[in-house]
């Protein structure tokens, strides 16, 4: 007559841990896998509220930064955790989230591997565009691409069993297949498919405003705004309360006396080519920026290299152009994760911004300002093209 139950509220004989997983499309960037991030959190955020002890007990496992294509590592790949990059006490005040190695500690191994329960493979039903059918659904199918489980880049992670799943709706119509398994370790593969359930609502602004970054790259930017950008958040305003559930509306920042820019270059500048402006178009815009604003310092966030820097730099030289450069010891601690934070950090708290058109960096550059409090108008700008055409980015204010 043993009491069962999955949740940590319960009083149970024995308590059963379940374990969500998910993974994203290898190609994805850093900040999709963001978006995505925030789907499963609004997802977990929400069974752990349901009253169904199978659904509350969940627990969200964050899959490391392992081998995103965009990033260089050392031959053996990176396992980095979430914590390296983002404060994990903030997440974990909207989510139940573990990091792996957390899970590894809590799950027993059987001759040193730990097997996943089922596998799910998220894909889009075949006939959806062809047939208009754009109604929430979904259900277990034939797997129309070969099973490709990377596991995270961990060799000594396997699965029991493995299954595909047509799907077309939000994150949350998961719901129903958790509730018709008993198993306690799921892995959702391709979470990109699912949706958000309702995108920029009160509660996607409060997963986003959770996700915030980890104090030291939130310091180091604070230290090269100080030294290099006449900024600090006492000047600025730009001060945030210590946990984002104190954050309120309308904090009417200054900013710190720079234009920002994120100038998206490499893989975009192939398959963006007519959208992506020239350097000496880019130094135009800017120029006429710090002229409007009576602005002398711009500080440039981009993935272009040293060469590209330099001639914009060049075309500049009438002001005070800076860009962000990590010592050795740092690279080595953050790789190119931390790079970019610290990039999107000190945009973020910029007068003015500029950023590159459907760049998700820029996006979560965006978010960071409307959570600072920034007004619209300086926040969502994107550069225009050299045919002239001035694209205008989605506004998408937050919501409390
Ligand atoms: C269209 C899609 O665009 C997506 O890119 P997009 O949204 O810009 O945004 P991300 O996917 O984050 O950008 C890819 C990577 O480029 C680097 N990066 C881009 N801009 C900067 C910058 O200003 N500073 C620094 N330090 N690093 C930068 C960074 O390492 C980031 O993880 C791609 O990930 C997808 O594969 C696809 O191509």
């Amino acid at each position: 007559n043993e009491n069962y139950c999955y949740s940590d509220n319960i009083k149970c004989d024995k308590k059963i841990n379940r374990y969500l997983f998910y993974d994203v499309n290898p190609p994805e960037g850093f900040n999709l896998r963001l978006d995505v991030y925030m789907r499963f959190a609004i997802l977990s955020n929400k069974m752990m509220k349901s009253s169904d002890p199978t659904l509350n007990g969940f627990k969200l496992v964050l899959p490391p930064w392992s081998n995103l294509i965009h990033w260089q590592y050392s031959d053996t790949p990176d396992h980095i955790p979430w914590g390296h990059y983002f404060d994990l006490d903030s997440l974990k005040r909207f989510a139940p989230v573990i990091e792996m190695y957390q899970f590894f500690n809590e799950h027993p191994k059987t001759y040193s591997r730990v097997t996943i329960d089922e596998v799910y493979t998220l894909q889009h039903f075949e006939d959806m565009f062809e047939t208009g059918n754009f109604e929430d659904r979904m259900q277990i199918d034939k797997c129309r691409k070969k099973q490709n489980i990377s596991f995270f880049f961990y060799n000594n992670i396997t699965a029991n069993n493995y299954h595909c799943l047509s799907y077309h709706g939000p994150v949350t119509k998961l719901v129903q297949l958790f509730l018709n398994t008993t198993a306690s370790s799921i892995l959702i593969n391709h979470g990109e498919v699912s949706l958000h359930e309702y995108f920029g609502n009160k509660v996607y602004w409060q997963a986003r405003r959770s996700l915030r970054y980890s104090k030291e790259l939130v310091d180091i930017a604070a230290d090269f705004r100080r030294e290099h950008l006449d900024s600090t958040d006492e000047k600025d305003k730009t001060l945030l309360p210590k946990n984002w559930e104190d954050e309120k509306p309308n904090r009417k920042p200054r900013g710190g006396p720079y234009v920002a820019i994120h100038l998206r270059r490499r893989d975009f500048l192939r398959s963006r080519s007519k959208e992506i402006p020239s350097l000496e178009n880019v130094a135009e815009q800017v120029s006429k920026t710090l002229q409007r604003l009576k602005l002398q310092t711009v500080f440039v966030a981009t993935d272009g290299s040293a060469k590209e820097f330099e001639h914009l730099s060049s075309l500049l030289s009438r002001y005070k152009v800076k860009r962000y450069t990590a010592s050795e010891a740092f690279r080595s601690k953050y790789k190119d994760g931390g790079v970019a934070i610290v990039d999107q950090i000190i945009c973020s708290h910029a007068r003015y911004f500029i950023g590159t058109h459907e760049s998700t960096f820029t996006f979560r550059i965006e978010e960071r300002r409307e959570i600072l409090g920034f007004d619209e108008d300086t926040t969502f700008n994107v550069f225009c093209s050299d045919d002239r055409n001035c694209p205008k980015s989605s506004v998408w204010k937050i919501v409390y």
